[in-house]
């Protein structure tokens, strides 16, 4: 077998941190932006402007949508919003009229506040029920602009607001919105490609995995909603700078539904398939003009399309790279020498400890008052039969469960019950019994997310891509490629993780874990799906890692890892301690050999 060090054909190192290869399409799009001016007439200036404007809402809503997974399908609301906030201002129908720029920034701010009261439910809500919250917004809001007439003109409408010169012809106002486009390019890539980024797309498609990695679901939503909020309103305002004169009927439902499929068509975590996706589907039907009146059947049909025929959208046609073959015959090496460098934390001296815990599901007492303790730079091992509540107590101890009586402590601190969140922060960490990692985000950014709370830059600093962001951005990359090395994944650093073997994702989990430098770490059945090599290897990174001050609780159906590794064993059966003790005790103990191990 060849070590995966080893192989080079998985140096597929085109990433998100390449940043000019990256780049190069969008100075495409922009150079090609540039040059229509001199190739066509007015009329492409409208089209042009359109979907410049377009990409303005969708480079923001693509953050919602794409990235943290929430069908906001109505997000013509906060364009009409911003269209009428921004008119209403500028024409000074309820206050002294406000420069043009002044009504965009007032508007953008009412669309963040607007953004996050219609992002709400998705705390709650996911997937269709959250899509009619939106869409009953979106009905809301045109129902107001209709009725309140005094202010926004009902039905009859009002005037857009105007530009000066030089942005007051077709071609001037053109180059402003491809200039506000390039604008909100930049700081949409900016989340899509730090850490508020990557823990959106580990909400969307690994929640539990990102909750005990730290990362906290409301936070980083609400930000992402002012955000999208903001854009969209503003968007709103050149929209309706555009139309030079707004009504109700000028934001339809249609409107919406090209603003989802353009994400859609594009590709979810992606931000030039969407753009590509709004560039389109903004031009298709000017070029198809007679089917104009058929737009909604065509976006039905072309949803289908993608659906059926390229699930992953534009961004996964482009993705060259996940098409070449990776070699077969990989071995993963883990270089437990480098541990030294990356767990560099000085050792806890606390004890994890668990008194009387009790954790019932209806009338099933998962776990019926256990005892347990966790200590420093020992590794605990946690064994018994199928159901006896073994990853029940990991899920307690991670936060996942609130125990129903009971106490966990860390030291003299007493853990919450629930809040999974909060456990990172305490230093514990954890993997799966059936690994929990982002499927299409690279090895190297999945290893990264477990380093999400340890990033210093706010969200305002990530988005304006400041210097501490950057800082983030090295030390975090760094970190991940060396713990990556550690675990003996390095080879794989680029590779989408959904295209990696089941025991390499389980080393995965543990690199990931390791990003906290956890002062506990939690293990549900490492072993499972592993050749017996790769146990060997597994169990001497595990012991690794404890002798460097970690404590390990290890659940494990592999006898052998279990009695070679551990310093003490606890047996369950049932929710309750059948017996504990040292690997030596346990394997000669009589109710244990006759009740899990087997005469
Ligand atoms: N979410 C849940 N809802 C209802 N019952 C549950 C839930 N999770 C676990 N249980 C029950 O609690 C008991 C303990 O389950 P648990 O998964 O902790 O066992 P385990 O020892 O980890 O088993 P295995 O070795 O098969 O993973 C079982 O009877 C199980 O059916």
């Amino acid at each position: 077998m060849t070590a995966i060090a080893d192989i080079p054909t998985s140096r597929e190192t085109t990433t998100r941190h390449s940043v000019l290869p990256a780049l190069l399409p969008f100075l495409g799009v922009f150079v090609l932006a540039m040059i229509l001016p001199f190739v066509s007439n007015d009329y492409w200036a409208l089209i042009g402007t359109r979907a410049a404007i377009y990409w303005v809402l969708v480079a923001g809503l693509n953050l919602v949508v794409g990235f943290a997974g929430h069908l906001a399908i109505g997000y013509v609301a906060l364009l009409t919003l911003g269209a009428y906030t921004t008119s209403v201002l500028a024409a000074g129908n309820v206050l002294p009229p406000v420069p043009i720029y002044g009504a965009l920034i007032i508007a953008s701010c009412v669309g963040a506040v607007f953004g996050v009261i219609v992002g709400l439910p998705a705390m709650r809500l996911r997937t269709f029920y959250f899509a009619m919250t939106t869409l009953g917004f979106a009905t809301i809001v045109t129902q107001i602009a209709l009725a309140w007439q005094s202010v926004t003109g009902g039905g009859i409408g009002i005037v857009g607001p105007e530009f000066s010169a030089p942005f007051n012809t077709p071609w001037g106002f053109y180059y402003l919105c491809i200039g506000f486009a390039a604008v909100a390019t930049w700081l949409s890539a900016n989340i899509a490609y730090s850490r508020f980024g990557r823990a959106l797309i580990a909400i969307r498609d690994a929640d539990v995995a990102a909750e005990a990695t730290g990362i906290s679901k409301p936070k980083l939503l609400v930000s992402i909603f002012l955000l999208a909020g903001a854009m969209a309103a503003f968007a709103g305002g050149l929209f309706a700078s555009l139309q030079t004169y707004i009504t109700p009927d000028a934001f339809t439902f249609d409107l919406s539904v090209l603003f989802f499929i353009a994400i859609l068509i594009g590709g979810r975590g992606s931000i030039l398939g969407p753009m590509l996706g709004t560039i389109i589907l903004t031009i298709l039907p000017e070029i198809a003009a007679p089917l104009a009146a058929w737009s909604t059947f065509l976006y039905a049909v072309l949803l289908l399309l993608i659906v059926l025929v390229m699930p992953g959208g534009i961004a996964a046609l482009l993705d060259f790279k996940s098409r070449r073959p990776l070699a077969s015959n990989r071995a993963i090496v883990p270089r437990i020498a480098g541990l030294s460098e990356v767990l560099r934390k000085t050792a806890t001296t606390k004890t994890l400890t668990l008194r009387e815990v009790v954790l019932t599901f209806g009338n099933v007492r998962a776990i019926d008052g256990l005892d347990l303790d966790v200590k420093p730079g020992q590794i605990h091992g946690l064994i018994g039969p199928n159901g006896s509540g073994k990853t029940t107590t990991l899920n307690v101890i991670s936060g996942y469960y609130a125990a129903k009586g009971g106490t966990i402590t860390l030291g003299d601190d007493a853990l919450p019950p629930g809040m999974p969140e909060l456990r990172a922060g305490k230093g514990i960490a954890r993997t799966f019994q059936t690994p929990r990692v982002i499927g299409e985000a690279s090895v190297l950014e999945n290893v990264m997310v477990g380093g999400t709370i340890e990033g210093e830059a706010t969200f305002a600093e990530a988005l304006l891509s400041l210097p501490r962001h950057h800082r983030d951005e090295r030390k975090l990359t760094a970190q991940a490629r060396a713990m990556l090395g550690v675990v003996g994944l390095e080879a794989l650093a680029d590779v989408r993780a959904d295209r990696l073997q089941h025991s390499e994702l389980r080393f995965i989990e543990i690199a990931r874990a390791l990003m906290l430098q956890p002062d506990f770490l939690l293990l549900d059945e490492p072993a499972a799906g592993l050749s017996s090599d790769e146990i060997t290897r597994l169990g001497a990174l595990i012991k690794a890692i404890s002798r460097r001050g970690t404590g390990v609780l290890l659940v494990e159906h592999h006898a052998d890892l279990i009695f070679d590794i551990c310093d003490q064993v606890t047996v369950l059966n049932l929710g309750k301690i059948l017996a504990a003790g040292t690997p030596a005790e346990i394997r000669v103990h009589k109710e244990v050999v006759s009740a899990y191990l087997g005469g």
